[in-house]
């Protein structure tokens, strides 16, 4: 446990209060609401991925209302430029022109959540604008350099729309501790509760159910630092960790089959370091999560598959079906690979 068992105690009564107001909020989506919750404990930047019209953006602003914090969003579009995060030109109501600061520089260091809309509609000089908020939490303009020591990045992008739309280069991805799926609530009565209930049409209002600042932005660093250095992991639950990584690297090696591909040619490349990291930034969380001051390998589990999904790259000729295939090579490794004993 933390230091301080009354500090943490205070923590972790507030996660439960926000997982259950986001839960009451947004329907059918407990699973991502906990990884989300997870990253925030993290500090990990988080990508969503999913189907148009399914609450990303409620969730994510139900979320960054919980943290509280000031708050910037920016929409990805193709004629974004990296620029436009920092500036804003205009001419004034005298016909003069005017510069005022852009999204990203407008709610000064404190900026808590930085919320990128469509992020695969933004084209690759603005990823690379991004990738160096997200990796150093600084920024460079009007020379001199702006501090974020708060900053969570949420993204969202849909899996329907490729036309258009730009993939975020490897090194980008990679520095999303996690890339979650967002899809329609799987139960029946939850998608009629959301097209006929009309709580669920008023967004605004929705998110507005949510107490803000539960889970206070200016704490969460120093949380983050305690639970990584309070929460355990045994030599065996480090090999276990290791070894799944492995399997993704080198699946043969593993042993680990897939039906209808050729192993030899399905991964390119493997998890890197900083992606080892993130799993197990958050497998500690998620064990923190739970109360207890030591990772099991069910904690591990929990977060492996979105931490290692958009790190996953796939043969040519079987990129088109990732879909199918990232998760059958997880669970495949998940089957394979000997869990030990806790
Ligand atoms: N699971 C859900 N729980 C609560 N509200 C939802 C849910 N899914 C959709 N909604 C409602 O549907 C509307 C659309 O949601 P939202 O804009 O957040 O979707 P989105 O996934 O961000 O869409 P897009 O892919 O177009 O960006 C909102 O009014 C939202 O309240």
């Amino acid at each position: 446990m933390l230091q301080d068992p009354k500090a943490s105690a205070d923590w972790l009564s507030r996660l439960r209060d926000a997982e259950a107001q986001l839960n009451g909020a947004i329907l059918g989506q407990s699973r991502a609401i906990r990884l989300i919750l997870l990253s925030v404990l993290a500090r990990g930047h988080v990508l969503l991925a999913g189907d148009v019209g399914t609450g990303k953006t409620t969730l994510l602003r139900a979320v960054a209302r919980a943290i509280g914090g000031p708050y910037a969003r920016v929409e990805g579009t193709v004629d974004l430029l990296p620029t436009d995060l920092i500036y804003d030109a205009h001419l004034d109501a005298d016909g003069k022109p005017r510069i005022e600061p852009g999204p990203a520089l407008s709610k000064g260091e404190d900026l808590s959540i930085f919320f990128f809309n469509e992020i695969n509609r933004a084209r690759p000089q603005v990823h690379a604008m991004l990738l160096r908020m997200m990796a150093e939490r600084s920024l460079t303009a009007f020379r001199r350099e702006y501090r974020f020591p708060h900053l969570q990045v949420f993204a969202d992008r849909n899996q329907i729309e490729r036309d258009e739309t730009f993939e975020l280069p490897a090194a980008a991805r990679d520095r999303f501790a996690m890339e979650i799926a967002v899809t329609v609530p799987a139960e029946r009565d939850d998608r009629i509760a959301l097209a006929f209930d009309t709580r669920f049409h008023d967004t605004d209002a929705l998110i507005d159910t949510i107490t803000p600042g539960l889970l206070p932005y200016h704490g969460l660093n120093a949380l983050a630092v305690q639970i990584q250095d309070s929460v355990h992991a045994s030599p065996v639950l480090q090999r276990y960790v290791f070894d799944l990584c492995e399997a993704l690297r080198d699946p043969i090696r593993a042993g680990l089959a897939i039906e209808g591909a050729d192993m030899v040619r399905l991964v390119r490349g493997g998890v890197s370091p900083r992606g080892m990291q993130a799993l197990v930034r958050l497998a500690r969380a998620a064990a923190w999560a739970e109360g207890r001051d030591a990772v099991l390998p069910q904690d591990v589990r929990e977060v492996f598959g979105p931490v290692m999904v958009h790190r996953t790259f796939l043969g040519s000729a079987y990129e088109a079906r990732r879909e199918v295939l990232v998760p059958a090579l997880m669970r495949a490794a998940f089957d394979t690979i000997p869990v030990p004993a806790e």
